[in-house]
């Protein structure tokens, strides 16, 4: 009897550890199981030395901008951090890297793919359109917008493990003919001039030293008189750089985003329109009536706790290599300064700007009118 019992409790424990890691997965899609959580293209034994010089490189982030030098090697840094996060991300968020307004009465995915579809709409991508998604993570916002449009997306992002995804995911949801996936850098795109009808970006351009090189490439690409729209992440205009709190809170989301320092709010428009663009609408897409996107990240507490745990353990059986948990705990304190963010309001990862490539070169050159 008593053997029996201890079967039976065996064989519960062993049942509720399969549940717990196993079946278990993200807080929100069961695409990515804890189990194959790899980090990217970086060997298990890499893993840690990796995330050490990924810090070691952002913890200071304004120091970054101070050299160009160090500016150069921001792309490589970018490359390794999505190497460490893109899992995780996978498994704790889903396939889409951004966030988006809370909608009363939808779900997040739903949520999600109404913040994407809007950029297809604003640029009026339709079928026969040839846009360019400007990193384009493993591509949860391309496939939306290539359902919703029928246009053909080309995504480009610098890291080659997200371009595997990405293309997996694609084929899984029968949209590889409509998507394609390139591996490269924004920054000196392997595109012809004037070869995309549109062109967007969603919380990636912030990952660029200098917005302006990041614009100018999408400038180049787009035929004159294309749309290009993007979701910036932002300071806005209640963040005050005096408030050592406030400091704590950005600098907190550059060095856990990879970010070589956050623009202001105000700057976004001046770069486009240097680069040539006329700016034709800016908008905080985080401003009321929009819902707050913090709270999806506020919500998951308890998640993160019981990630912690199955990461910890896995770490411990040898499934995950070592250092994710580290990447993790920097992860989950990226989300509390990205919430106080959100709540103080003195950032945004929404600042929406549309934008157009003049139809002449005449065009460019005389517009320096504002917004309208
Ligand atoms: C645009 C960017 C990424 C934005 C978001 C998609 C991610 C920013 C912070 C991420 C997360 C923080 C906490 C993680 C949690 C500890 C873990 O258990 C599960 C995953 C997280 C929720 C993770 C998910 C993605 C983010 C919300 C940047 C990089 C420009
Ligand atoms: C936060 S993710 C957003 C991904 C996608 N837009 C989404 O919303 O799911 C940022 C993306 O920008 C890409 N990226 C950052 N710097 C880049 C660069 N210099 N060249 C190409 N892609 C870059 C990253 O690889 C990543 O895919």
């Amino acid at each position: 009897m008593e053997a029996a019992a201890l079967v039976c409790t065996a064989a519960l424990v062993a049942l509720g550890l399969y549940w717990f890691m196993w079946v278990m997965g993200s807080a929100e899609q069961k695409g990515k199981r804890a189990v194959d959580l790899k980090m990217g293209s970086i060997s298990r034994d890499k893993v840690q030395d990796k995330y050490k010089q990924y810090w070691s490189f952002f913890r200071r982030p304004e120091e970054i901008n101070e050299s160009s030098a160090e500016k150069e090697k921001v792309p490589a840094f970018v490359d390794t951090f999505y190497n460490l996060v893109t899992d995780i991300y996978e498994w704790g968020w889903g396939q889409s890297f951004h966030f988006s307004p809370s909608v009363p009465g939808r779900s997040h995915r739903d949520a999600t793919r109404l913040h994407e579809e809007r950029a297809a709409d604003l640029i009026g991508a339709r079928p026969g359109h040839r846009i360019l998604d400007v990193g384009c993570g493993v591509g949860g916002p391309m496939r939306a917008i290539a359902a919703h449009s029928r246009s053909n997306v080309v995504g480009i992002t610098i890291n080659e493990y997200q371009v595997g995804r990405a293309r997996a995911h694609n084929r899984k949801a029968g949209l590889d003919s409509l998507c394609e996936v390139v591996c490269g850098n924004f920054l000196q795109m392997p595109f012809p001039d004037a070869s995309f009808d549109g062109a967007y970006s969603i919380e990636a351009t912030c990952h660029a030293p200098k917005l302006e090189d990041v614009y100018g490439e999408i400038y180049r690409v787009l035929k004159p008189g294309a749309l290009y729209v993007s979701y910036e992440w932002v300071t806005t205009p209640l963040y005050r750089p005096d408030d050592p709190e406030h400091v704590e809170v950005i600098q907190g989301i550059e060095r856990g985003d990879a970010l070589p320092g956050l623009r202001r709010q105000d700057e976004v428009a001046d770069i486009a329109r240097k680069v040539g663009f006329e700016v034709v609408q800016e908008e905080d897409l985080a401003r009321p009536p929009a819902g707050p996107w913090w709270t999806r990240l506020q919500m998951g507490r308890i998640a993160y706790w019981r990630n912690h745990l199955v990461i910890k353990a896995l770490t411990l059986l040898g499934i995950a290599p070592r250092g994710v948990t580290d990447v993790h705990e920097m992860l989950y304190f990226t989300a509390v300064h990205l919430s106080q963010g959100g709540e103080t309001g003195i950032f945004t990862p929404m600042h929406m700007i549309l934008c157009r490539k003049p139809l002449t070169a005449a065009a460019a050159a005389g517009d320096s009118s504002g917004a309208n």
